[in-house]
């Protein structure tokens, strides 16, 4: 077997040497060939391409958060190669959906070991950008907005700007054309879900799965912003739905519009402000190495 580690050395603020000095000396042990690829920040996409051609090997690990995931997943469209993640990123939501270990040794060894591979769907925005677990207009994207401009990271961070985006709150129109349905709707938010909570285990639809070939459009009509705040940063679970007026769309392609450019985040990165977004499903587009545990395939 040949292996391609894909790690972000900064992601989650994680000190990645621990682990790569263990997974190097199970790869020497099993007379397991690697390479590893660090990221650097610069023309990263570039150089994965390259020695994803060069190597050409037959599993990918990504080594990193959700950010990482989705890098090393848009990397590998469009090729065979599957690809198993190693969280040790700071929220790590994607992985948590998937019920990748958590501990990140025993996450590649599943790796290494499963003969399991399913169907990840990546979602293309726009033609040009790439989400697989959730994005979203209106109030999540202002937070989002707010934590990566500040050089402070963690709950509290987070907590400034949820705080602050939930005293900000405006109604915005929306019109949205699905597969087989117009809808002209009113919100706070839009979500657009290939999977179901955030990494801040803040559930956002109860019916994603990232591996049906479907994703979800999720409309909030008004955040109980009361709700939210008494129930504790932490620990939302789904009750939290139960208290907000929710639109669930599936489809495999949407069509949304609205009155004037919206901020639109995907997995956790702020992409700019839109006046339209055109969302489809690259059904299956990433093998993805998994495990019984998962409880989407
Ligand atoms: N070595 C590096 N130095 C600086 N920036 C980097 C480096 N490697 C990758 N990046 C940049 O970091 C971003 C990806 O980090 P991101 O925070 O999304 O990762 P992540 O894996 O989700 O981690 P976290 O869970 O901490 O958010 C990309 O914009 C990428 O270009």
């Amino acid at each position: 077997m040949t292996l391609l580690f894909v790690v972000n050395p900064i992601s989650g603020g994680v000190d990645k040497e621990p682990f790569l000095k263990e997974a190097k000396a199970i790869c020497t042990n099993y007379g397991i060939d690697f390479q590893i690829f660090k990221t650097s920040g610069s023309e990263d996409d570039v150089k994965l391409k390259a020695i994803l051609k060069d190597y050409n090997p037959d599993r990918v690990v990504s080594v990193g958060g959700d950010g990482t995931t989705l890098f090393t997943s848009i990397g590998l469209l469009n090729t065979d190669i599957p690809m198993g993640i190693v969280p040790l990123g700071s929220a790590n939501g994607m992985a948590v959906e998937l019920e990748v270990a958590q501990k990140p040794i025993e996450a590649f060894k599943d790796i290494l070991m499963s003969n399991i591979i399913g169907d990840l769907d990546v979602l293309c925005v726009n033609d040009t950008h790439y989400c697989i677990h959730i994005g979203d207009v209106g109030i999540n994207a202002a937070i989002v907005n707010g934590y990566e401009k500040d050089e402070n990271r963690g709950m509290a961070t987070y907590a400034k700007y949820f705080i602050e985006a939930l005293s900000n709150v405006e109604p915005f129109k929306m019109k949205i054309e699905c597969n087989t349905s117009m809808h002209e709707l009113q919100g706070v938010m839009l979500g657009i879900c290939n999977a179901r909570k955030y990494g801040t285990g803040v559930p956002l639809n109860l019916d994603g799965n990232p591996m049906d070939g479907v994703f979800e459009l999720v409309i909030l009509e008004k955040i109980n912003a009361n709700i939210l705040i008494s129930a504790g940063l932490s620990s939302f679970d789904e009750t939290f739905l139960d208290s907000q007026n929710q639109t669930v769309l599936s489809t495999s392609e949407a069509k949304i519009s609205f009155n004037e450019p919206r901020l639109l985040q995907l997995d956790g990165e702020v992409i700019g402000e839109f006046e339209s977004i055109h969302v489809k499903v690259l059904k299956g587009a990433v093998k993805l190495i998994s495990t019984k545990r998962n409880g989407y395939l």
